[in-house]
């Protein structure tokens, strides 16, 4: 709802002329306070009087004033200097994450983007592809005669319209980006549109000849789909997720080359729209990102029930669109001896091989910034560094261009670690704390380490890894819901109750996963965490039961905080 606030301005005591009762909306300062009023610069605290007839805002308001004169005094350091206190290069999840904690801050801001606002995220990635997901999964639950008669359903066969699928899609990544940019704007970035190149420090070009300046810069360039050497795109029957999101075909049996998280993904949504799926994996197994135990049950429910075969140990090295009445045809070489292998012909290959950062015309070489393989190198302040090792002044970059985690909400918490430090407050993320889930049915979620990683890091530092386990069949909702194949997996300490890692396969999985990262980011051990109460039937119990199963060593102190008379 579009709320407005009305500010009346007494010019006595500033040589700026306000304009009298101008009204703004400021509906977001409800919640948190903003420096939408930076326009005002110059204007002197006790220059401000505020009246409103708004049902929500009380005034004299406490925070409101407070909020302004913070604004005021950011703003007003350093605006003869340059344009902006930040801009940011890149209006994807992470720019728009940094851009909005900014504003928060009293930053003047400004992003630019030079495609779609958005970026992959919301236009070709999380976005269309969860609700290619959410169509799946109510497939897959249609289609599954067995699971609905034992809950005494009947009904009649599952169809789906191709076309009503792909615009659900298209039709929410336009409704999220319309949503992202609104909200940047109500907010008073300014979003500069055109492609982006660094000239020098402080100093960026965009479009054809404008030129900004920026105390601090902020690269947030994205990656884009990487398409190893030999494979030949066509955007019909040689497809990247780019393509495969816009779902302009449904084949009869597609290719899909690596099994990671888009492979994976995608093999649930073709699936359960009737393809048949060859998965081509270089590595000995599928989903080799995965804790080796939850890849193993993965490959029991998500692949070995379903139309989908593969061939692991083998590279896709070259890859033919269909073309004069031929079918796709692929190469594949054996990962360890690089002799050819075998040759299939399908109808549609995905490439599914990892993501390339976007770097390119960023104008990195003007600041003496050599990228590795790509990727723009950064300490872990997300600082860039460079080719001497030296960290450059004020430039920071973040998301999937530092290639440190290729996530969404990664990138965007790597912004507001930018942005903190940018307002004066050291900050370093915790990356073992970001979770990651990949959204198939059921889900897979992670945080932290996988056992065989905790096990190495053991060695290395001297220190006992014990594993806790329980299983979504004792779990009253899961059974419930007639969904009851799952598991919890806890990597921890058990000399002095320290999460290493936490694994879930199962129902709800990538919301489950969230109990368990918090408590990595907020440094809680297993001794509070197993005092504390989870509703009861939830999903939840499942990390409930976690925490109960892990055995922490008894000398350790228990953590339990007198009780409170309440
Ligand atoms: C199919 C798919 C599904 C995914 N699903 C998930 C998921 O479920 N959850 C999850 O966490 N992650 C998911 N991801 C990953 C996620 O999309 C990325 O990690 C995330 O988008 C990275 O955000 P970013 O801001 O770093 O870059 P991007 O989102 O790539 O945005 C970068 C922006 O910068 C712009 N740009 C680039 N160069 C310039 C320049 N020089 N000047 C101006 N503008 C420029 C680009 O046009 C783009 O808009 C998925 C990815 C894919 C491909
Ligand atoms: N749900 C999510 O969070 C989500 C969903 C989709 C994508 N993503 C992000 O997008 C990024 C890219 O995803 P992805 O699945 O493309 O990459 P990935 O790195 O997860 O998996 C790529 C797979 O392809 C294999 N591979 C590479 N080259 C090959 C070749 N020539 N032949 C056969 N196999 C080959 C690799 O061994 C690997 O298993 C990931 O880093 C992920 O973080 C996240």
């Amino acid at each position: 709802m579009q709320s407005s606030l009305s500010l009346s301005l007494s010019s006595s005591s500033s040589s700026i002329t306000p304009k009298p009762n101008h009204t703004f909306d400021f509906s977001p300062c409800l919640t948190k306070p903003l420096n939408l009023n930076l326009r005002f610069c110059g204007l002197r605290r006790e220059a401000l009087s505020l009246s409103t007839t708004h049902p929500r805002v009380k005034l004299p308001c406490r925070r409101f004033p407070s909020c302004i004169s913070a604004a005021l005094s950011t703003n007003g350091s350093s605006p003869k200097t340059f344009d902006y206190d930040l801009l940011v290069i890149g209006a994807g999840v992470g720019g728009h994450g940094a851009a909005l904690h900014a504003v928060e801050k009293g930053l003047k801001t400004a992003i630019i983007e030079g495609d779609v606002m958005g970026g992959t995220c919301v236009n070709r990635g999380c976005v269309p592809s969860k609700a290619l997901l959410a169509v799946s999964g109510r497939m897959r639950e249609l289609q599954n005669e067995q699971h609905l008669k034992s809950f005494g359903i009947q009904v009649g066969a599952a169809n789906y319209d191709r076309q009503g699928v792909a615009d659900h899609a298209n039709n929410l990544a336009s409704k999220i980006r319309g949503n992202l940019t609104n909200s940047l704007k109500a907010l008073g970035v300014d979003i500069l549109t055109g492609f982006g190149t660094i000239l020098g420090p402080q100093k960026v070009q965009f479009g054809k000849d404008n030129i900004v300046t920026a105390k601090d810069i902020i690269i947030a360039t994205g990656s884009v789909p990487f398409v190893p050497k030999g494979i030949e795109v066509d955007g019909k029957t040689v497809i990247t997720s780019d393509h495969a999101l816009k779902l302009e075909t449904v084949p009869d049996w597609i290719a899909i080359v690596g099994s990671g998280y888009i492979g994976l993904e995608f093999s649930d949504v073709y699936t359960a729209l009737g393809s048949e799926v060859t998965f081509i994996e270089a590595l000995d197994q599928l989903m080799p990102g995965f804790d080796p135990e939850i890849s193993k049950l993965a490959q029991r429910v998500l692949i070995n029930p379903r139309k989908i075969d593969y061939h692991t140990g083998v590279f896709a090295t070259k890859i033919t669109p269909a073309r004069d009445g031929k079918p796709v045809t692929i190469e594949l070489t054996d990962a360890k001896t690089k002799k050819p292998k075998d040759t299939l012909e399908v109808d549609t290959a995905l490439i599914a091989t990892g993501r390339a950062p976007y770097t390119q015309g960023l104008g990195l070489e003007n600041i003496n910034v050599v990228t590795q393989r790509g990727f723009v190198p950064v300490d872990e302040r997300m600082r860039v560094v460079d080719a001497n090792g030296k960290l450059v002044p004020n430039l920071y970059c973040i998301g999937d261009a530092n290639g440190k985690m290729m996530l969404a909400h990664a990138a965007s918490a790597q912004g507001i670690s930018v942005v903190e430090q940018v307002s004066g407050k050291d900050h370093i993320l915790n990356h073992l704390s970001i979770p990651a889930a990949c959204f198939t049915h059921p889900e897979i979620s992670m945080v932290g380490l996988t056992e065989p990683q905790a096990r190495e890091k053991a060695e290395k530092e001297g220190f006992e890894v014990s594993v806790a386990k329980t299983s979504f069949k004792a779990n009253s909702k899961a059974l419930a819901e007639n969904e009851a194949e799952g598991l919890a997996k806890l990597i921890y300490r058990p000399d002095n109750g320290e999460i290493l890692g936490v694994h879930i396969f199962g129902l709800h999985a990538a919301d489950l996963i969230h109990e368990a990262s918090n408590a990595i980011a907020m440094g809680t051990s297993l001794q509070d965490l197993k005092f504390t109460v989870h509703a009861h039937p939830t999903l939840s119990e499942v990390i409930d039961e976690l925490y109960k199963a892990a055995k922490v060593n008894a000398h350790v102190s228990s953590p339990v905080k007198e009780p409170v008379a309440v």
